[in-house]
């Protein structure tokens, strides 16, 4: 019976998670990290305690009147009292009418100005986080925490504390004029208190179990919406839309299963505490007639008394119900606390060196450096430098280590030996800010915006004129194409740009980078995914964009290498040869070799070969 009741009011977890469980968090500690964001609004937390005293004081005075009704106007049969309470029931209701109105507009301005404070943090706090929380977490996950769950700790603080507060108020209030009426017949009614409690106790925790699952079920199923949905063309090609499908069915499936476990332990404690709630109103009620039989007791008072009872019990059976929402909450706000405990690994020192525009002097200096959770290492001991205008070519396998010292640079990761140096100085001394925007990037994956092809260039230098865009447009090969979009500059360029060929995002993001006007300069494989022709067609923008800058170039097929002023040629990590292309190719190694895989393809493209 007790392990079938067990099974009825909870859900089995699933050890398969997509999505895992945030760590549980005490309700002390829940307050307490949340407390701070109702800043700017604790004024009117006041102005709302006032009026959960006033609006309990209407509700009695309302009961009395019914007291006075029987007792001076029904009972006597005596009229003349009929209007001065007539009158004050309006007067009351007019009252409370105004009270409800100011309550709940203040009650909503408080909540939605917290959300907004809470919201706008958790967002400036997840942006702010290193790449490798992002390399790691779920983004479905992510995005599901700063929507659906900060709306749940909302109720938790502010909807939940206010309606506590005015249930407590209405509580004392009650049983204040109830020991006036009868002390004993009060403390008979509030025998049963404690079955409340005892009852709210229980099914809080069931309820914080199935609100955990919950919560995280959300997440998972917002966590492959999102990933098959963003790379649906994968899922199309690959015909995975069946098995996308039974993966997101059994999310769904498990929130369903939570969701109906919360409803049976909701639909469970309703009865129970009517139950409970009943019992002491038959007690009062069995004695009260009692003393009612004995003339102890008049009619409208037992009536009073009855009526004060069931409003007595009324805050405290919504307090009981308020606790299950209280754990319920909980469960969302250990996934907002858990986000935001994640610290960045990269971060700003404190008397981070105020930073101007760089000459452009770029060294790493015996830099070894692993990614969390791996055991072989990225980077071991690389050390070049690489002076103001030069340009330094890195090349080498797959996952020999070129992108992540791209990365080290852009400083996303800190190394775990040796330093990184810009101008001489140590980045981890700069301002991050200070640091990026003295670097300019063309990724491998090219990263496009939803939006214009204007905003897509301007990101890359937010206040430029429309001319500048043009002429960084212009500079990048770009101009010609974007004319013969149809609306131009204006053309929205679709979800990361996928209305526009792989050529033309690269020239977009040769332009951004154009405009940004650093004088560092890092490109990942700009041609890789393009055709010769394309490859082509993007080598003098590109070279235009390097003219003047400090160039890091990542290649792994050798393409615009050879004018490079050094090469380093990596291999798991190390440098296995470094020199020019004519020096290298003397040596007739490593670089000699990879020059020899990719001669057909280099040829076609080299920069040597363009007019
Ligand atoms: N975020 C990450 N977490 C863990 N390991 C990573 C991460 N990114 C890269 N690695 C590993 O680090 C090593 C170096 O990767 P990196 O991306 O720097 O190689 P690469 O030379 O740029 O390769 P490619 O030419 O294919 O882009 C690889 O073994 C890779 O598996």
């Amino acid at each position: 019976m007790r392990s079938a009741l067990r099974r009825l009011l909870s859900v089995a977890e699933d050890p398969d998670a997509v999505v895992a469980a945030a760590p549980p968090v005490p309700l002390k500690e829940v307050f307490r990290r949340f407390w701070p964001y109702t800043r700017g609004g604790r004024r009117w937390l006041v102005l709302i305690a006032v009026f959960s005293v006033v609006g309990p004081a209407f509700d009695a005075a309302e009961i009395w009147l019914f007291k006075l009704v029987i007792d001076d106007v029904l009972v006597p049969r005596d009229l003349s009292l009929f209007l001065p309470i007539a009158l004050a029931y309006v007067g009351l209701t007019l009252g409370s009418g105004i009270l409800n109105f100011a309550d709940s507009v203040t009650s909503t301005w408080v909540s939605e100005r917290f959300l907004l404070a809470l919201r706008s943090e958790v967002f400036r706090h997840v942006q702010g986080l290193s790449l490798g929380f992002f390399e790691r977490r779920r983004l479905g996950d992510v995005l599901s925490r700063v929507t659906g769950d900060v709306d749940a700790v909302e109720t938790f603080l502010l909807s939940g504390v206010a309606d506590a507060l005015y249930y407590v108020m209405r509580l004392g209030i009650f049983v204040g004029l109830l020991f006036y009426l009868r002390w004993d017949l009060t403390l008979l009614a509030l025998v049963i208190a404690p079955m409340f409690w005892f009852a709210a106790r229980h099914f809080s925790r069931l309820i914080k179990a199935v609100s955990r699952e919950r919560r995280r079920r959300t997440g998972s199923i917002s966590a492959i919406s999102e990933e098959v949905l963003g790379n649906i063309a994968l899922v199309q090609a690959y015909n995975r839309q069946e098995w996308e499908h039974s993966r997101f069915q059994r999310e769904s499936l498990g929130k369903f299963r939570a969701t109906m476990a919360s409803a049976r332990i909701s639909a469970l404690f309703g009865p129970l505490i009517d139950l409970i709630e009943l019992t002491g109103a038959l007690v009062v009620m069995g004695l009260g007639t009692w003393e009612l039989t004995r003339g102890q007791l008049t009619l409208g008072g037992l009536m009073v008394f009855l009526g004060l009872v069931s409003q007595l019990y009324s805050p405290i059976r919504e307090l009981s119900h308020l606790s299950n929402t209280f754990f319920g909450a909980s469960a969302s706000a250990e996934r907002i606390i858990e986000l935001l405990d994640q610290r960045p690994q990269v971060r700003e020192a404190a008397n981070a060196a105020v930073l101007g525009r760089v000459r452009g002097d770029v060294e790493f200096d015996g830099v070894s450096f692993s990614y969390p959770e791996t055991t072989e290492p990225a980077l071991s001991q690389l050390s070049f430098r690489v002076a103001p205008g030069e340009t330094l070519a890195v090349v080498g396998a797959s996952g020999a280590g070129k992108s992540t010292a791209a990365k080290l640079l852009l400083r996303f990761y800190d190394p775990a030996h040796g330093s990184v140096r810009l101008d001489g100085a140590d980045l981890r001394e700069l301002r991050l800010g200070d640091l990026r925007e003295n670097v300019a990037v063309v990724l491998q994956e090219t990263l496009v915006l939803h939006g214009t092809v204007r905003e897509n260039i301007a990101y890359g230098r937010p206040d430029a004129s429309g001319a500048e865009v043009v002429a960084a447009a212009r500079a990048a090969d770009a101009h010609e194409f974007i004319k013969l979009l149809p609306e131009g500059y204006d053309t929205l360029v679709g979800q990361r740009g996928r209305l526009l060929s792989g050529g033309q995002r690269q020239r977009l993001a040769i332009a951004r980078a154009m405009i940004r006007d650093a004088p560092v300069l890092i490109l990942d494989e700009p041609t890789t995914g393009l055709d010769a022709e394309s490859g082509r067609r993007i080598l003098e923008p590109l070279r235009r964009l390097m003219a003047g800058r400090t160039t890091i170039i990542i290649s792994h097929n050798l393409l615009t290498v050879r004018d490079a002023t050094q090469i380093l040629v990596l291999d798991h990590g190390r440098v296995v040869e470094r020199g020019t292309h004519d020096e290298l190719l003397l040596r007739d190694a490593a670089y000699a070799r990879l020059h020899r895989l990719h001669r057909p393809a280099d040829d076609a493209l080299t920069l040597e070969r363009l007019p």
